[in-house]
């Protein structure tokens, strides 16, 4: 099959060409507000406030520059040494130097635009390590606590279970951890805490229930691909062959935030199951796409959860404080013991895709990372801007196998799941008919934007590759 291009910004009518002509100059102008306000704050340090008003400046021309749709500039000299822009963006300019903001390639255009506000920052020494999304990020996690705590009991109230899980004789404590892994799956893949059968206090017999079942079945209706189980056998086998000695997950992250503790919460989850014995987690260098994590996001959560002012759980001795202190001091031991680990890389903050996650990337950290994959037992990709990078961002026809369009990726040797909510027009891996029938019913409400069931966030994809050449 030959390799379709991948979506511009001038496509008529997708969803990619809706977030670069309305939602980017949004995303600009909130950054520039945010800006404001912190500078409102630190208002005593002159040189800061200074600093911040060149680059309140430099925002507002660049706002004017996307929306005008300026050709892309090459990165400066200056700005590569001050900001260490990797070279990969000066070298796309040069293959494509008439790209402009109304009529460039989605993923690319999109990256480009986190590095350009990112060198603005970096290049001012009040301001080169401030993080322009902190205080959305710390405001959306803040307002989650509902969910944060309802997980933190749930995991507190799992615990014992999984110690007597131990006693269950073989197929009948493998059926509930199968169960309970599918659960965190869908926790991490929503990155909210869906109302599964997993109830605070559910009973081990409760979640194998039927009742449970129905509201698994529930949750599970909107995710349209779904591979789970190929993940669940690659890891029980790791545990029945490994002993539990040496089984690693790695996570490449995508937002900061409730997404992030669910996604440490399915750690948790595999390595007190014995799922895992080390989780590793990978973190955006700069910020990015507005919430990704970053290595400072993984410390303010720990501190978060302590903070009875962040999440007002009432006293220490409540409940709800002693469940969010219990989960704090889990992931604490889990550092401290080497079972977690974080890690950042520029690789993942350049424009390039994953099909670059292969020996034959040698510039850009590629062919590192695909050297260091190798050795886990599974690679979950979380989000939506991991599985555009995935398939290249390309027109694949929606009924594309996965392994198609994930390219070398299928055959280098890493073991992956993507775990995607759907928010971009790139959709492969559907079976015959689906995509139309999920169209005529995004169609009714939204009319003239049917194919934009998949930018809505509203279904889901969990896509497995063994990593290995399929055997014919
Ligand atoms: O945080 P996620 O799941 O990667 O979603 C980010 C997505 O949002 C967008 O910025 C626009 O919807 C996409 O470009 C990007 O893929
Ligand atoms: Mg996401
Ligand atoms: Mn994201």
């Amino acid at each position: 099959m030959t390799i379709p291009g991948r979506f511009m910004t001038n496509d008529k009518g997708t969803f990619g060409e809706y977030t670069a002509s309305s939602r980017w100059p949004i995303i600009i102008q909130n950054a520039i507000d945010d800006l404001t306000e912190q500078q409102e704050s630190e208002k005593n340090n002159d040189n800061k406030f200074k600093q911040g008003e060149v680059i309140k400046n430099e925002l507002k021309q660049f706002r004017q520059e996307v929306i005008n749709r300026v050709p892309l500039r090459p990165f400066t000299e200056e700005e590569i040494e001050v900001a260490n822009v990797p070279l990969s963006f000066n070298e796309y300019l040069k293959e494509h130097p008439e790209v402009n903001w109304g009529a460039v390639e989605w993923l690319f255009s999109e990256v480009y635009l986190y590095r350009r506000m990112n060198v603005l920052f970096q290049r001012q020494s009040e301001w080169a390590k401030f993080d322009i999304f902190n205080k959305l990020k710390q405001s959306t996690f803040e307002s989650s606590f509902h969910g944060v705590v309802e997980l933190a009991l749930r995991y507190e109230n799992l615990l014992p279970q999984l110690k007597e899980m131990e006693q269950y004789s073989g197929s009948d404590g493998e059926d509930i951890l199968r169960i309970l892994f599918k659960e965190f799956i869908e926790i991490s893949l929503w990155g909210n805490a869906t109302d599964l059968s997993l109830l605070t206090n559910a009973t081990l017999e409760e979640i194998k229930s039927i009742q449970g079942a129905k509201a698994r079945a529930a949750s599970e209706s909107k995710i349209v691909v779904n591979d789970t189980e190929k993940a669940w056998e690659v890891l029980t086998k790791a545990k029945a062959e490994a002993n539990s000695t040496n089984i690693r997950v790695d996570f490449v992250l995508d937002n900061s935030g409730f997404e992030l503790y669910a996604d440490l919460m399915l750690a948790a989850f595999l390595l007190q199951s014995g799922l895992a014995t080390k989780c590793i987690f990978h973190a955006k260098d700069i910020p990015y796409m507005v919430s990704d994590v970053m290595l400072k996001d993984f410390d303010l959560l720990i501190k978060d959860l302590r903070d009875r002012e962040f999440f007002p759980s009432g006293e220490a001795s409540t409940k709800e404080s002693k469940a969010l202190d219990l989960f704090a001091n889990e992931l604490d031991k889990f550092v401290s013991s080497g079972k977690i680990e974080f890690r950042e890389d520029s690789f993942w903050t350049t424009e390039l895709d994953y099909w670059n996650l292969d020996a034959k990337e040698v510039k850009y950290h590629g062919s590192t990372l695909h050297e260091d994959l190798q050795a886990s037992n599974l690679v979950i990709f979380k989000g939506d801007l991991n599985y555009r990078k995935l398939t290249g961002d390309r027109k694949w026809p929606r009924t594309t196998k996965w392994e198609t369009a994930i390219g070398p990726l299928s055959t280098n040797g890493i073991t992956s799941l993507s775990l995607r909510t759907c928010k971009a027009d790139v959709q492969v891996g559907l079976p015959e008919g689906l995509d139309a029938e999920l169209s005529q019913e995004w169609e009714k409400e939204n009319p003239g934007r049917g194919s934009w069931w998949c930018c809505s966030g509203k279904w889901a994809v969990i896509c497995f590759s063994s990593g290995t050449p399929s055997k014919k």
